[in-house]
This record gives structure tokens, C-alpha cells and sequence, in this order.
């Protein structure tokens, strides 16, 4: 298989286990699905266990072209603009998943979108890889479930090692949270 299919398969079963997480959030299953649904899990884990690979050829939040970097862990996301490290702008949704409580995104899911986008940013290509050393985040109105989203992330300014950076995420006009971040390149040897 070409590394471009390779790429579309990944990108085929997140979106299939992201739907899964989804559904799997949501359902209460009897007994009988409940003990098939074991069972069918533990032998796709054993399956997958054979093609496991090193960090640096995995494609697991490590595929900047596809949804959300290629990972169902992080709420949905798609970078519209980039111009890294710069700024990047896009839509994101957090499904059922993610969910904390009466339809509001858990509090905790936020600030891991923050720091993805951030991620990217500040270690967008040719640039020395960097670190989350402190991400701050202020929830204005609550992210519902299922709601469309944009966001934009950008850099606001550069001291030395050190990157400071921004964003917010919007329900139509509604900024419901905004971050910033620092984050520090790191040194030779610094894992
Ligand atoms: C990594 C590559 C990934 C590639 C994949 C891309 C996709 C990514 C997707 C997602 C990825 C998401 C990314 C992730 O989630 S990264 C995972 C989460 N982050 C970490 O695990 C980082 C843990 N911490 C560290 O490793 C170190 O503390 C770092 C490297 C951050 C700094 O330790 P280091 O020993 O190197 O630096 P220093 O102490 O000499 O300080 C240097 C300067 O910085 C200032 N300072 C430091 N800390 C703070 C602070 N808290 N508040 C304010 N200021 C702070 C400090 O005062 C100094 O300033 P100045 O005195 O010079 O003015």
C-alpha cells in the first residue's frame, strides 16, 4: 500500500472510532452487546498489537493533513488557514465523547484543544521542537455538544526559547474560551 493510502485507511478508522466513542458515550447496552462488544475489542486489540510500530512512523495525532491530526482522542478538529507558526484558523466540534455534563463539553477537553493547536504552531515544520510549559485557559460560555465551531490560534510574540501564544474558540460570535500558553524550545538532549 502507498503511504498516501496508508494515510486514507488511518484517516477512514479514526473517523469510524471517533463515531464509536461517540456511540459508546451515549449507550447503556444489555448484556449480550455488552459481552460482544468485549469480545470483538479485545480481538482487534490483539490484532493491532502485530502492526504496532515506533513513535516516528505512527500516524496517530501525528498527520497535520487530516482531521484532527489523525486522532479520535482530541475533539474534532480541521486547520481551514495556516500559516505557521504564525497563526492557524479552523472549525472544530466536540462530540458525545467529550461530553462533562447537561450538554456542555468537559472542562478538561478544552484546554487539550488548546494545547493540540498550540502544538502545531510551535513545532511547525523546520522549527526546533518545544514544550508546554504553562497553558491557561478561561472558559467564557459553555461548548455544547455536537455545536459547529471555529477557532484561531496564533503567536503572540517571541523571547529567546520562549513562544507565547493565544487562541480562542467561538460559537458563532460567542468566544466560549480563550488560552494562553508559553511554550519553551527545548535544549539539545531535553527529551
Ligand atoms: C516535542 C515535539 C513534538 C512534535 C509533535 C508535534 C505535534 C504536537 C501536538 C501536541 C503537542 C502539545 C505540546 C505538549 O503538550 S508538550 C507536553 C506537556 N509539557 C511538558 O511535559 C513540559 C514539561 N516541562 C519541561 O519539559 C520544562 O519545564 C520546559 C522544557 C518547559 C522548560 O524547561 P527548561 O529547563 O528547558 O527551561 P528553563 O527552566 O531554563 O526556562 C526557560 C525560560 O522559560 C521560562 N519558563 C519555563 N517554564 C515556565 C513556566 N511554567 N512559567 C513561566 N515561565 C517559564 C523560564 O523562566 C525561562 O525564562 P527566562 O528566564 O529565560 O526568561
Amino acid at each position: 500500500m502507498t503511504a498516501e493510502a496508508s494515510l486514507r485507511q488511518h484517516d477512514a478508522v479514526v473517523t469510524r472510532l471517533r463515531h464509536f466513542l461517540d456511540a459508546l458515550a451515549s449507550a447503556a447496552p444489555d448484556e449480550q452487546s455488552g459481552e460482544r462488544l468485549r469480545h470483538d475489542l479485545a480481538r482487534w486489540t490483539e490484532d493491532l498489537r502485530r502492526y504496532a510500530v515506533p513513535e516516528s512512523r505512527r500516524y496517530y495525532g501525528r498527520s497535520p493533513t487530516l482531521a484532527s491530526a489523525g486522532q479520535a482522542t482530541t475533539p474534532w478538529y480541521v486547520v481551514d488557514e495556516a500559516t505557521p507558526p504564525e497563526r492557524l484558523a479552523g472549525r472544530a466540534s466536540f462530540g458525545t465523547f467529550f461530553l462533562g455534563g447537561r450538554g456542555a463539553a468537559h472542562g478538561g477537553t478544552i484546554p487539550l484543544l488548546f494545547d493540540e493547536l498550540f502544538g502545531w504552531l510551535a513545532n511547525s515544520e523546520g522549527m526546533p521542537p518545544s514544550r508546554t510549559a504553562y497553558l491557561t485557559t478561561n472558559y467564557r460560555a459553555v461548548v455544547g455538544i455536537g455545536r459547529p465551531l471555529t477557532f484561531t490560534a496564533w503567536t503572540d510574540r517571541v523571547e529567546g526559547r520562549k513562544r507565547f501564544l493565544r487562541a480562542e474558540l467561538r460559537d458563532g460570535d460567542t468566544v466560549c474560551a480563550e488560552a494562553d500558553a508559553l511554550f519553551v524550545t527545548l535544549r539539545p538532549g531535553q527529551p
